[in-house]
């Protein structure tokens, strides 16, 4: 019986004193004070437990999220071929904290992008309404003063400044002219180097991939840092590699840009090829096809059998890509489709020149290009055209060509039945485009079937595109930090967690102590 736990004891010992008879036992003024030893028990014990209640609900009530205070930002990506406007929000007190900015909206402009309104200036600007208005709608009105505007000019633009400046900067004032129009703070509108494109593609995806984030180990003030994804950018008249390579290079200096953000130096190669975008290179390579052939009547591998489409020479030798080739005065090119993967790709080969290199290694056209390293993100026309294939999750190359081949050689009739939904522009050109992605990435790049896993062919990353605007903002606005903000070891969460803890483990050794040192005389007199 004794060996039992004390406790028990103690309790069973209470019961027999409670059933003897008082006045046997006890004088009165004990009876007294056992009831006072009892009361001040009580009072402690409730005044022990209304500490703790009192303790959570603090602890719970500060906790409680406070309500967020929204900021928002718009950037225009004014592309060779459309323009989009994003709007962007965060909250106001994380501002400076990784992966807060989300897209909130997109809207795709009607129309082509600005530089095609090289002949009537006005339209360019006027051709942005819509897409404000709907973004005036969705950030809230007290909001729209403070919320700056970019836009960012591409390649298109790029190609119509190298053609006719004045005419580029009049479409730029046009754009500015609409945009000030609205009730945001205006920024700016400007023509993006290929480097910068490239760059804020690059801090897009890794900002949303949270690999900016130092995460801190076990030991004490030592950071360990992700590692950094590569951006893959196709567009119509431009594409863009950018990627951390693993060794410290110093070759061609023009290539590389230093970045310190959240603490860390990232030493960032990137290039970005004029005329290699998915339009131009079409442009590009027709040309080619009509000098060497020597007529404007091409049999071409890169369209499905049986499609027939006649191209204006205007619109062949309109952009400086191409424009040097033009030999022929006829105003019509016509091209009939042949369907051949292998001849297709044959075809491409010629545009990617590996035979000069200036540097220790390159990837064509005399670029320097260090070994490619880590997981590439691929996006813009990589993905649409990927995606249109089914290919954005093949992982085996040999597979990838396999389908290719496949549906080059569909007839365009078949095809056209297939996916009566597709835009015929688009759908016509998927042959061509998904060779020119392959031939640029394995050919142009280097990519190989053993590193062709490495590429996630992607078009958001947690609910926002993948796209250099982001990046853009995040620059212009300050929002990515050079060091490390310095913030307190803990969560206020796990602080909180840890005081109430710790309180409780403090008011219990009290109450044990007091137990046992100041033993109660109710408790006393059990025992004896
Ligand atoms: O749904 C689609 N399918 C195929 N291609 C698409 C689709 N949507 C957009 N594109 C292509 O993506 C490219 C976007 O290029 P962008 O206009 O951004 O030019 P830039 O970046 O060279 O200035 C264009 O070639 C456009 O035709
Ligand atoms: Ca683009």
């Amino acid at each position: 019986m004794h060996n039992k736990g004390l406790g028990i004891t103690v309790l069973q010992e209470f019961k027999w004193t409670k059933k003897m008879p008082l006045d046997t036992s006890l004088g009165k003024g004990s009876k007294q004070k056992i009831s006072w030893s009892k009361k001040v028990l009580i009072i402690l014990g409730f005044l022990f437990v209304l500490g703790a209640v009192a303790l959570i609900t603090v602890a719970v009530v500060q906790n409680k999220p406070l309500p967020k205070n929204m900021k928002y930002g718009i950037v225009l990506d004014a592309g060779s071929s459309h323009t989009s406007v994003y709007v962007y929000n965060w909250p106001a007190e994380k501002e400076n904290d990784t992966g807060v900015v989300q897209q909130v909206e997109v809207c795709k402009v009607d129309g082509p992008g600005i530089s095609s309104y090289s002949k009537d200036v006005e339209k360019a600007g006027l051709s942005l309404q819509d897409c404000m208005n709907t973004a005036k709608q969705v950030i809230p009105k007290k909001e729209h003063r403070d919320t700056p505007v970019y836009l960012g000019a591409t390649a298109g633009m790029r190609l119509l400044s190298l053609d006719n400046n004045k005419i580029a900067d009049k479409v730029l004032l046009s754009v500015e002219k609409s945009l000030r129009l609205y009730p945001f703070d205006f920024q700016g509108c400007r023509i993006i180097t290929g480097q910068e494109e490239g760059a804020y593609g690059w801090i897009s995806i890794n900002y949303m991939l949270g690999n900016f984030k130092q995460s801190s180990s076990w030991m004490p003030f030592q950071q360990t840092s992700t590692e950094t994804s590569g951006a893959l950018d196709l567009g119509g008249a431009s594409t863009q590699i950018t990627f951390e390579p693993t060794d410290s290079i110093n070759e061609s200096p023009e290539n590389f840009m230093l970045f310190r953000l959240y603490g860390k130096t990232y030493n960032v190669y990137t290039h970005s090829f004029l005329c290699y975008g998915k339009d131009q290179a079409l442009r590009l390579r027709l040309a080619n096809d009509v000098k060497n052939a020597g007529s404007t009547n091409l049999q071409n591998p890169c369209f499905n059998p049986g499609y027939v489409k006649n191209m204006s020479a205007v619109d062949l030798y309109g952009s400086p890509c191409t424009a040097k080739y033009k030999l022929f005065s006829s105003s019509f090119i016509l091209i009939t489709g042949t369907g051949d993967y292998h001849q297709c790709q044959q075809n491409l080969q010629d545009m990617f020149n590996k035979t000069e290199c200036p540097y220790s290694r390159c990837s064509f056209n005399r670029i320097f290009q260090p070994e490619l390293s880590g997981n590439f993100g691929a996006f813009s026309a990589f993905y649409f055209v990927m995606n249109f294939l089914n290919l954005t999750s093949e992982k085996d190359l040999s597979k990838v060509k396999e389908t290719l081949k496949e549906f080059c050689s569909e007839s365009w009739q078949q095809v056209k039945e297939k996916f009566p939904d597709i835009k015929e522009k688009y759908l016509s050109e998927y042959c061509f485009s998904g060779t020119y992605i392959l031939t640029l990435l394995e050919m142009g790049y280097g990519f190989t079937s053993e590193n062709w896993g490495n590429i996630n062919f992607l078009r958001k990353i947690k609910g926002s595109d993948a796209a250099w605007t982001l990046g853009y903002m995040l620059n212009l606005t300050n929002m990515i930090p050079a060091e490390l903000p310095s913030s307190p070891p803990l969560s206020h969460a796990s602080y909180v967690g840890l005081m109430v803890l710790f309180s409780f483990l403090l008011a219990s050794v009290v109450f044990i102590g007091w137990l046992y040192f100041w033993k109660p005389r109710c408790l006393q007199k059990g025992i004896i």
